[in-house]
C-alpha cells in the first residue's frame, strides 16, 4: 500500500514538472494548441463523447440550460453531498441545484451518463447587447459513444418534459383578471395576475364523492389527453357549467379543479370587455395549461345595454341574461347580437363562441373553460349543446354525504358523538335546503365544541326542513331545471290570461252599465 503511495506522489510530481516545463518554454498561445491538440487525442482514444451546454448562447440564454438545471434538481437533492439552494420569486418552494464544479450520475434507457456543472470566471468582457454575467456557467454531459444516437434526442425532450413539470410544480400559480380593461401593462400585457393561493381541493370541497370521482376522472383524462385530441382531431379544450344555488361551491369548485391540475386561472370580467377584438385579444394572451373562468353568466354582460349594475345581489353584469340575448342573437342574425349600447361597446356571443368553439379554440391548448350560474334554467338550450360546455356540474344544496365532509374538516370528526344525531341529521338534511356555506358558519362558529356545533346545526336543519316542508327535491340536470323553469312561465302566462280574462269581464260589465 504504501509503494502504491510513493508512486502516486511520483508520478503526481513528474505530471507538475512537465507543466511547469511547458509553461515556461511555449508562449500561452502555443500552450492552447497544444492542450487542444492532447484533448483530441485524449478524445480519438477515448470511449466517452461529451457536451457543453453553456448558459448563455451568444446573447441568447439558453433555454436548454435551465431545463437540465430543473432536471438535476429532482436528483440532486437525494443523492448530492453539496448543493446550492435557490428560491425563485413567486415561488414557495425551495429549489435545489448542483453545487459549482461538482457532478451528478445519471441514466436513462439503461444507459449511464455523467453531468458536470463548469463554472469559470468571464476574463474579457466581449462585446455585447447587454451585460454578461461575471461567471461563465455550463453543463458538461458525458455519454457513451455508443449510446450517443440511442438517448441522446429522447433523452433532452425528456429533461425539457421533466423540467417543465417541475417549474409548474415549484412555481406558485397565478390568478389573473383584465378589471384593468382593455389597457396593457410595460410588458403589453392585457392582464394583471396576483399568485394564486386557494386552499379549496377535492378533498375539502363537500359533495357526493362519486360525483366528485367523476369530475376528477374527467379533469385527469382532459390533462392526459394530449395524443387523443391530436389522434381525434379535435381542439385540446373542455367545457363546464357549474351551476347551483348560491353558497353551494362553485367558485370553490374552480380553485379545487385549478389546484388538482396545476393550472393558472384566467378570470374573465366581460363586464370590462368592450368589443370582440379585445376579447379576442385577451385569449390570445392567456396561456395553455389555464382554466378561463367567466364568473354569473346569466349575468355577466347585458347586450341590450351593458351597465354593470345587477339586480342578482351584487352579481356581475345586468340582470338579463347574456345567454338569452346571445342566442336571439344566433336565432334572429345579429339583432341583439350587436350588442351596440350608447357607449360602443359591441361584444358578441359569436366571438366569446370562437374562442370557446370555433377556428379560434385551437390557438393555444390544453384549456378548460369554466362558466357559473345562479340560473341554469334561463339559459338557452341551443347554447347548452355538447362541445360548447362538455360538462354541466350541478351544486347541490348540502346532502348527507357532503356534511360528513364538512363535519372531517371543521370538526375533525367522522360522526357525531350522541347516538342517535346521525339519524336524525340524515332525515332531515335534504328537506332544509341548507348550502353548504350556510352548514359551513354553524360548524365554524361553534369549532371549539364539537357536541354544541353538531346541536345547533340539528336545530337549524329542523327548522328550516319545517318552514319548507317538502320543497326538498333537486332539479339535478340542466333540462330538469329548464322544465321546472318551463312550467313556472306557463303558469305565469296561464296567471296572467285569467287577469287580462278577468278585467274584459269587468269592461264588459262596465260597457253594459254606459249602455244602460
Ligand atoms: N361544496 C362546498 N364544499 C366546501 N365548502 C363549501 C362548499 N360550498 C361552499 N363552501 C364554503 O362556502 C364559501 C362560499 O362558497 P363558494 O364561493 O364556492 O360558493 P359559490 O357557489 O361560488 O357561490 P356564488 O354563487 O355566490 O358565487 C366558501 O368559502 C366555502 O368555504
Ligand atoms: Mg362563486
Amino acid at each position: 500500500m504504501k509503494e502504491y503511495w510513493t508512486s502516486l506522489a511520483s508520478l503526481l510530481g513528474v505530471l507538475a514538472f512537465c507543466q511547469s516545463i511547458v509553461s515556461s518554454i511555449f508562449p500561452p498561445e502555443l500552450r492552447y494548441a497544444i492542450l487542444k491538440l492532447t484533448g483530441r487525442l485524449f478524445s480519438l482514444f477515448s470511449s466517452y463523447v461529451y457536451f457543453d451546454i453553456t448558459e448563455i448562447d451568444g446573447v441568447n440564454t439558453n433555454e436548454l440550460y435551465n431545463a437540465v438545471q430543473l432536471y438535476l434538481s429532482s436528483s440532486v437533492s437525494i443523492s448530492g453531498t453539496r448543493l446550492s439552494l435557490t428560491r425563485a420569486v413567486n415561488s414557495s418552494a425551495v429549489t435545489f441545484s448542483l453545487a459549482n464544479n461538482d457532478s451528478i450520475a445519471d441514466s436513462f434507457n439503461g444507459a449511464a451518463v455523467l453531468w458536470e456543472h463548469v463554472v469559470t470566471q468571464r476574463h474579457s468582457q466581449t462585446f455585447s447587447w447587454r451585460p454578461l454575467p461575471d461567471e461563465k456557467r455550463g453543463f458538461t454531459l458525458r455519454i457513451r459513444k455508443n449510446d450517443k444516437s440511442l438517448i441522446l434526442d429522447s433523452y433532452l425532450d425528456y429533461i425539457m418534459e421533466r423540467a417543465a413539470e417541475i417549474r409548474r410544480k415549484n412555481q406558485d400559480r397565478l390568478l389573473y383578471t383584465n378589471s384593468r380593461g382593455g389597457s396593457l401593462d410595460a410588458r403589453g400585457h392585457p392582464w394583471e395576475s396576483v399568485p394564486f393561493k386557494h386552499p379549496s381541493t377535492f378533498e375539502t370541497l363537500a359533495m357526493d364523492p362519486a360525483k366528485k370521482l367523476e369530475i376528477m376522472r374527467d379533469l385527469r383524462d382532459f390533462a392526459e389527453g394530449q395524443e387523443f385530441y391530436q389522434r381525434t382531431g379535435r381542439a385540446w379544450k373542455r367545457g363546464y357549467l357549474l351551476y347551483g344555488p348560491p353558497g353551494t361551491g362553485k367558485s370553490s369548485m374552480i380553485a379545487a379543479m385549478a389546484n388538482f391540475l396545476g393550472y393558472d386561472i384566467y378570470d374573465l370580467e366581460l363586464t370590462e370587455v368592450h368589443n370582440n377584438s379585445e376579447l379576442r385579444k385577451l385569449l390570445m394572451k392567456t396561456s395553455s395549461k389555464s382554466i378561463i373562468v367567466i364568473e354569473d353568466i346569466d349575468c355577466s354582460i347585458n347586450l341590450g345595454n351593458r351597465k354593470k349594475s345587477c339586480s342578482n345581489g351584487g352579481k356581475r353584469g345586468g340582470s338579463s341574461s347574456f345567454y338569452e340575448a346571445a342566442a336571439a342573437e344566433m336565432r334572429g342574425g345579429g339583432a341583439a347580437g350587436g350588442g351596440s349600447d350608447e357607449s360602443g361597446n359591441s361584444i358578441t356571443l359569436s366571438g366569446l363562441l370562437n374562442f370557446t368553439d370555433g377556428l379560434w379554440s385551437c390557438c393555444g391548448s390544453e384549456r378548460i373553460f369554466v362558466f357559473t350560474t345562479n340560473h341554469v334554467e334561463k339559459l338557452d338550450p341551443a347554447l347548452l349543446r355538447s362541445g360548447r360546455m362538455d360538462m354541466h356540474i350541478f351544486m347541490s344544496y348540502c346532502s348527507f354525504p357532503a356534511l360528513k365532509i364538512l363535519l372531517k374538516n371543521y370538526l375533525g370528526v367522522q360522526e357525531p358523538n350522541a347516538a342517535g344525531v346521525w339519524n336524525e341529521i340524515e332525515a332531515v338534511i335534504d328537506k332544509a335546503e341548507m348550502t353548504p356555506a350556510d352548514v359551513s358558519e354553524v360548524l365554524i362558529k361553534n369549532r371549539r365544541d364539537k357536541d354544541k356545533a353538531v346541536a345547533e346545526l340539528l336545530e337549524i336543519l329542523k327548522v328550516r326542513a319545517a318552514t319548507r316542508g317538502g320543497i326538498g327535491r333537486h332539479f339535478e340536470t340542466v333540462e330538469e331545471e329548464q322544465e321546472k323553469r318551463a312550467v313556472e312561465v306557463s303558469k305565469e302566462g296561464e296567471a296572467a290570461d285569467e287577469f287580462s280574462g278577468e278585467q274584459s269581464e269587468e269592461e264588459e260589465e262596465d260597457d253594459n252599465k254606459k249602455i244602460k
